[in-house]
């Protein structure tokens, strides 16, 4: 399997963006909708890239950005040549530390003994720390005390804020996302940094039928959050927090009222270079 994870193919999609701000922050949230995996952020715009079994030449027909009359998008795609992601992510990813308490390293850094030290192999998955979305709910987690807690960690990505869920005391852990590529890499991540009270479940909130936590952390995308809120309520303990993330100071009304339609109700609040982090509770 590990072959087979670092030698996928890829299509290179290379955008132009004009004016740049905020439109290549938008693109590239709304090409997460889409299935592409990762992002790098150019002069002009960003180049995004997606798995070749994924892509198809009319993908892009009828993305809303395309129509939109605010912003010119316009692109060049090309194949990627097989890549060992292993090999890019050494040359790339550095080690963050969050609150001079949590550090997000790859295998290859050395361990510089923070209290909470995770270890993970992003491949081409989300959540290194490095994006603002997901500092800030580290720094979320670190404040709250999640001792004896079930939580549910939502959108898991490459699993990062499950396994801290575990280490700041978490006794059972669901590590859900829709995409096959996160979940390998999440089981991957979770096993490396032992996180035995973390389950990573492959899918959507068609998952949650059934299932009742204390904290739900939710890092994701607006359109997926307004679209699955009511089912975070209805499996979320009276009392309990659940934590947003993945959109924008602008959409904050957007998203307070729809939790408030479904008992969620305002807490407190994160930015980051426009990005937002909520904390709701459930009455
Ligand atoms: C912004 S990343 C967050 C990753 C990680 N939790 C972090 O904080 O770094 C969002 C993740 O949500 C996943 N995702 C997208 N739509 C989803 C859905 N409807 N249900 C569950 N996961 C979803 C994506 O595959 C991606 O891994």
């Amino acid at each position: 399997m590990e072959n087979n994870i670092t030698d996928q193919l890829y299509v290179e999609y290379n955008f132009t963006v004009q004016p740049t701000e905020p439109w290549t922050d938008v693109l590239m949230s709304q090409l997460g909708d889409l299935h592409f995996e990762s992002f790098i952020e150019t002069e002009k715009g960003c180049k995004a890239y997606i798995r070749k079994s994924l892509d198809s030449d009319n993908l892009l027909e009828g993305f809303e950005l395309m129509e939109n009359d605010f912003v010119d998008l316009a692109f060049a795609k090309a194949d990627v040549p097989p890549t060992n992601w292993n090999k890019e992510w050494e040359s790339n990813f550095s080690p963050i530390m969050v609150e001079e308490r949590c550090e997000v390293r790859a295998p290859f850094h050395e361990s510089r003994g923070a209290e909470y030290d995770i270890v993970i192999e992003p491949k081409m998955s989300f959540g290194t720390g490095h994006h603002q979305t997901t500092h800030m709910m580290i720094q979320f987690l670190l404040e709250e005390d999640l001792t004896g807690k079930r939580v549910l960690d939502m959108g898991s990505g490459t699993g990062v804020l499950a396994i801290l869920a575990q280490m700041r005391g978490a006794v059972a852990i669901d590590a859900i996302d829709i995409d096959t590529w996160c979940y390998e890499n999440a089981v991957e991540n979770v096993a490396r940094n032992k996180a035995d009270k973390v389950e990573v479940i492959l899918g959507g909130a068609e998952q949650l039928s059934g299932r009742s936590y204390n904290a739900i952390i939710a890092n994701i995308n607006l359109n997926v959050l307004l679209n699955d809120v009511k089912a975070y309520s209805d499996c979320l303990e009276s009392g309990g927090v659940i934590w947003f993330s993945g959109f924008y100071q602008e959409n904050i009304p957007t998203l307070v009222d729809a939790c408030k339609e479904v008992g969620l109700v305002y807490d407190s609040q994160k930015e980051r270079d426009n990005w937002v982090a909520l904390r709701m509770v459930k009455n």
